[in-house]
């Protein structure tokens, strides 16, 4: 069965449209990152599986339970740390665990669910002195407790350093291994590439592209980088290798000693073919994949 069904959602506030007829189904066992630039609508649809947002068209449902009209049975089967997420001032970190164990009728020790997360020793701090980063982790603690089957992760690396987003990276491995689904969203690439099986791309409201990175990858096409050390190579040959199909830019770079290439997968074998018959003595070469970032541009800024 599908973790998570979305079909057809929209959302609309006043004349700003959150989420545009957004299809998305997210398999079991599936870690899937939801990337999107700042007001694309990620937080929109997490609140609809949290029912704090009523979709205007379409629905959601989580393990086959609608977010809307049977919204409890949805919950019961999430762990969630939610965009605006609180914390109680006045009681500690591991009082909040101690809460959400019993509310959620679980079998862990507070302290292991708090070590986890890398807040053991402030264990005993009341959260009201807690930076952004620890109150995040505790809110992250709380909501693996109880073990759910669906984790949904809303920017879960915002305001932790480099250790704390390789400890989140730890989490979701471990999660994922236990059998559980996590969804989480991200405006940051790099950080969703090292442990997502897919991604989808929102932007705007409207999901503009949902597949592996690989297949993203791919699908961008021209954007793979040829490195290519070379003896010499005259302008001339480049200009014969930038009319070849699917080279898009051919460009010599004597201080590495080398040509670049910009061109689809497809090409780079007729590149290495036509620099050869050229003359052109070929050291070495090598590929660079298209950067994240580069993708991400490319569907958001083609989207419309
Ligand atoms: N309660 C609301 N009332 C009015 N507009 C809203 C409301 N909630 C969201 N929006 C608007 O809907 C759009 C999508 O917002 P949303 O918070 O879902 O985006 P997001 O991708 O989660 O962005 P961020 O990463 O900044 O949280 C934005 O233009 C936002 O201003």
């Amino acid at each position: 069965m599908a973790a998570i069904t979305v079909e057809n959602v929209s959302k609309r506030y006043g004349t700003v449209t959150a989420l545009d007829r957004v299809d998305l189904t997210v398999d079991e066992g599936e870690v899937f990152g939801f990337l999107g630039p700042n007001g694309a609508g990620k937080s929109t649809l997490i609140n609809v599986f949290l029912d704090f947002v009523q979709p205007d068209d379409g629905r959601a449902a989580i393990f086959g339970h609608d977010c809307q009209s049977e919204s409890v049975e949805a919950k019961s089967r999430m762990g969630v740390l939610p965009d605006g997420y609180t914390v109680y001032d006045r009681l500690t970190g591991r009082q909040h665990v101690e809460y959400a164990i019993e509310a959620k009728e679980a079998d862990v020790e507070p302290m292991a669910v708090l070590d986890r997360v890398g807040i053991r020793d402030a264990a005993d701090q009341r959260a009201g002195g807690y930076s952004k980063g620890m109150a995040q982790r505790l809110v992250l603690g709380m909501a693996l407790v109880g073990e759910p089957d669906l984790l949904v992760l809303d920017e879960p690396t915002s305001g932790l350093d480099p250790h704390g987003i390789k400890q989140i990276r730890t989490v979701i491995r471990e999660e994922r291994e236990r059998g559980a689904t996590v969804f989480f969203s991200s405006h940051i690439l790099e950080q969703v590439e090292a442990v997502c099986d897919r991604v989808g791309i929102l932007y705007d409201g409207e999901l503009v592209a949902t597949d592996t990175i690989e297949g993203l990858r791919q699908s961008v096409g021209g954007t793979t980088k040829l490195l290519i050390t070379v003896d010499r190579a005259e302008a001339g040959v480049l200009e014969r290798v930038e009319s070849l199909a699917g080279v898009e830019r051919a460009w010599p770079n004597p201080e590495a000693n080398r040509v670049e290439v910009t061109c689809s997968n497809d090409a780079k074998m007729d590149v290495l073919i036509t620099l050869n018959e050229a003359g052109v003595d070929i050291e070495n070469f090598r590929t660079e994949e298209a950067s994240l970032e580069e993708m991400f541009v490319e569907y958001t800024s083609g989207a419309s």
